[in-house]
C-alpha cells in the first residue's frame, strides 16, 4: 500500500495505517457514490477524510435500509453507533474505520452534534418507513441526511466558515430534494414516501407510495420541488461565492453533477418514475472539467 504515501520522508495520510485507509476507501469504492469523483479530487488527508465521513453515513443507511432487522433491531443499532461515535470523541478507537475517523475528526475539529444529526435522519427512515412527512418533518429530514453531512464535509473540504455552513444548509436540501425526486420509485418500492403531504394533497394525490406512481398529478409536485432544487443550488452558489474558491471544488463537482441529474429528471419528465434518470460517462467528464475550470 506504498501509494498511499507520496515520498518516505512524508508522514502517512492523517497519521493511519494504509490497511485502515484502504478499509474506508473501499466503502466509498463499492457503493459506487455519485459523489466518488468530489471526493477523488482532494488532496490525501482531505480525501481519506472524506472517505471516512461517507463510509459513516454509509454504514448507519444500511443500518436504516436494513429490512432484515425489525424497528427495534434497526433503533439499537443506530444507538451503539451513536455510542460509537462518543467513544471516538473521548478518544476510544476500535478498529479501522474508528481510527481514520477519530483521526479526521481530530483534524478537521469535526462537531459530534453533526454526527448525531445525521443518525438522528436515519433514525426517522428506521423506524419508519418515513411516508409523505409534513412540510417541517421533511425540511429536517433534509436537513439531516444531506445538510448534517453538508456540514462535515465543508470543514474536511477546508473551509469552517459561516459561509461555509450556509453552502452546507442550500446544498444538502437541494442534493436531497433531487435524490428524493430521483428515486420515488425505488422509495415507493420499500414502502417509503419521502414527497411533503402538504403538496400531495394539494393536488389530489393519495399519501400512499404505489398511489403517487400513478397518479396523473405528479408531475405538478414534481414541479414545484424542482423549483425548490433549484433555488437551493442558486442559494449554495451565492454561498460559495464568499468561500474558500480551492476548498470548495469538490462542493461545486457535486452540485453540478446533481443538477445535470435534475436537469435530466425535468427533460424526462414527471410520468415515468420508475425510469431512474442517470448520467453517460462522457456527460460526467464534462461535468466534472466545466466545474473544475469555474
Ligand atoms: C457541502 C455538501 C452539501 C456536501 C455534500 C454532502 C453530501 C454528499 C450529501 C449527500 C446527500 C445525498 C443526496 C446522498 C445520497 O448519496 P448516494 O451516495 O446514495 O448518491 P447516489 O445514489 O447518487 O450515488
Amino acid at each position: 500500500m506504498g501509494f498511499l504515501r507520496a515520498r518516505h520522508d512524508e508522514a502517512p495520510v492523517l497519521g493511519c495505517d494504509s490497511a485502515d485507509l484502504a478499509e474506508v476507501e473501499q466503502i466509498v469504492v463499492r457503493s459506487g457514490t455519485s459523489f466518488g469523483k468530489g471526493m477523488r479530487i482532494l488532496p490525501p488527508d482531505r480525501r481519506y477524510g472524506m472517505y471516512a465521513v461517507y463510509a459513516f453515513c454509509r454504514l448507519v443507511d444500511d443500518v436504516a435500509d436494513d429490512e432484515l432487522g425489525d424497528p427495534a433491531d434497526r433503533s439499537r443499532r443506530l444507538e451503539a453507533w451513536r455510542a460509537r461515535i462518543a467513544r471516538l470523541y473521548a478518544g476510544e478507537a476500535h478498529d479501522g474505520i474508528d481510527r481514520v475517523l477519530m483521526a479526521t475528526i481530530r483534524r478537521f475539529d469535526l462537531r459530534q452534534q453533526d454526527f448525531n444529526d445525521v443518525i438522528d435522519g436515519m433514525e426517522m427512515d428506521a423506524s419508519g418507513p418515513v411516508v409523505a412527512p409534513d412540510e417541517a418533518t421533511f425540511d429536517l429530514y433534509c436537513d439531516r441526511v444531506a445538510s448534517a453531512v453538508g456540514r462535515l464535509s465543508v470543514r474536511v473540504f477546508g473551509d469552517a466558515s459561516p459561509s461555509a455552513d450556509q453552502v452546507a444548509y442550500h446544498l444538502g436540501r437541494a442534493l436531497q430534494i433531487t435524490n428524493i425526486l430521483r428515486d420515488v420509485a425505488e422509495d415507493a418500492r420499500l414502502g417509503r414516501l419521502y414527497l411533503p403531504r402538504d403538496l400531495l394533497e394539494r393536488f389530489g394525490i393519495p399519501p400512499e407510495p404505489e398511489a403517487v406512481m400513478r397518479a396523473p398529478r405528479l408531475g405538478q409536485v414534481g414541479r414545484i420541488l424542482a423549483g425548490r432544487a433549484h433555488d437551493h443550488f442558486r442559494a449554495a452558489a451565492a454561498a460559495m461565492a464568499r468561500c474558500d474558491h480551492t476548498a470548495m471544488r469538490p462542493a461545486r463537482l457535486m452540485g453540478a453533477t446533481y443538477a445535470a441529474i435534475l436537469a435530466a429528471q425535468e427533460r424526462q419528465g414527471w410520468g415515468t418514475p420508475e425510469r431512474r434518470v442517470s448520467l453517460s460517462r462522457p456527460r460526467k467528464l464534462l461535468i466534472a472539467l466545466r466545474a473544475l475550470a469555474g
